[in-house]
């Protein structure tokens, strides 16, 4: 049985679609990634997981339990994690009490480890906290009564470049026990590092649900070459070269190719420099997807 199952979701507000017919399926102990620019109805989706929306059409479950059927969300919630976009703690009271409120309600067997891996200060008021000391504590909150679901809105934003790895290796040891991880990001190179699958969300649409290893394939990399122009054309010419750059000190460009016969062409070129990245997620759209792909033919489940 899937773990997150959703069907056909179609979410509008007044004029607004901000889903259009969505569907995909998570598994069991799967780690997904759900991407997206801003606006592309990320936390939509995640709010009707929650039951925190209706759908206009279609039809969302979770652990089993019909996101509409009110008293089977309540039992299945027992069961899920959450990470809101924004948290929306009391400003007033301390981190700690944060934490024994929502161990009154849920449990929290597991709050102790997760507060010497995620460390905002407990014992100060959350209205002193900074962003990404807020977003530890959520990351505390969800996941301390050991849940078997958890769905997480954005949940790296504001933490800074080390607190991100500690997260992306919690969520790999969260993967290794068998929790299943739902969450949202606008950041490629965020959800590569742990997820298995990632479904990518464009203007209401799912233009994408693909294994990580298969994206970046046909994403490719972005490579940037500092070498006298007059050499740059080989480069240009070869297959799987695209939307080519040259600049006043070389080239730049995507490249999606065979890797031997690109590092063949740049062991025969006089290079000063050379920087190569994986390109942003709108690159990935554009060169991929194009510019206005509806996802039709080009879905992989
Ligand atoms: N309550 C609402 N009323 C009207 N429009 C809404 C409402 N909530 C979301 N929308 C619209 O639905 C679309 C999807 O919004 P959503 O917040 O789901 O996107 P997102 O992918 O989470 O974006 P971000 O990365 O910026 O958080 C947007 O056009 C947004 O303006």
């Amino acid at each position: 049985m899937s773990v997150i199952e959703v069907e056909e979701v179609t979410k509008e507000f007044g004029a607004v679609r901000a889903l259009d017919a969505v569907s995909f399926e998570v598994g069991p102990g799967e780690v997904f990634g759900f991407l997206g620019p801003n606006g592309a109805g990320k936390t939509t989706t995640i709010r009707t997981l929650l039951g925190l929306l209706t759908p206009t059409a279609g039809t969302a479950a979770v652990l089993g339990a019909d996101v509409e059927d009110e008293q089977a969300l309540v039992d299945a919630k027992a069961r899920i994690g959450y990470l809101p976009a924004t948290l929306g703690f009391d400003p007033g009271v301390t981190g700690e009490t944060v934490l024994d409120y929502h161990e009154s309600i849920k449990g929290g067997e597991r709050r102790d480890r997760l507060c010497e891996i995620f460390t905002p200060p407990l014992e100060r008021p959350v209205r002193e906290y900074s962003s990404g000391n807020e977003r530890m504590l959520g990351i505390i909150q969800a996941f301390m009564h050991d849940p078997d679901l958890v769905i997480l809105d954005e949940p790296t934003s504001g933490l800074d470049p080390l607190k991100q790895e500690e997260f992306n290796e919690f969520v790999r040891q969260e993967r290794e026990r068998g929790t299943t991880v739902f969450f949202s990001s606008h950041v490629l190179s965020e959800v590569r590092r742990v997820c298995d699958r990632v479904g990518i969300l464009r203007d209401g649409e799912l233009v994408a649900l693909e294994d990580v290893e298969t994206l970046l394939r046909r994403g490719g990399k972005r490579v940037r070459v500092q070498m006298d122009s007059d050499q740059t054309t080989a480069l240009a010419d070869l297959d799987g070269v695209v939307d080519v750059t040259h600049l006043p000190d070389g080239i730049q460009f995507v490249y999606t190719g065979e890797y031997d016969r690109l590092l063949d062409e740049l062991a025969s070129a006089d290079i000063r420099d050379i920087d190569i990245s994986e390109p942003p997620l709108e690159d990935i759209f554009l060169h991929y997807y194009g510019s206005g792909a509806t996802g039709e033919g080009e879905m992989h489940a």
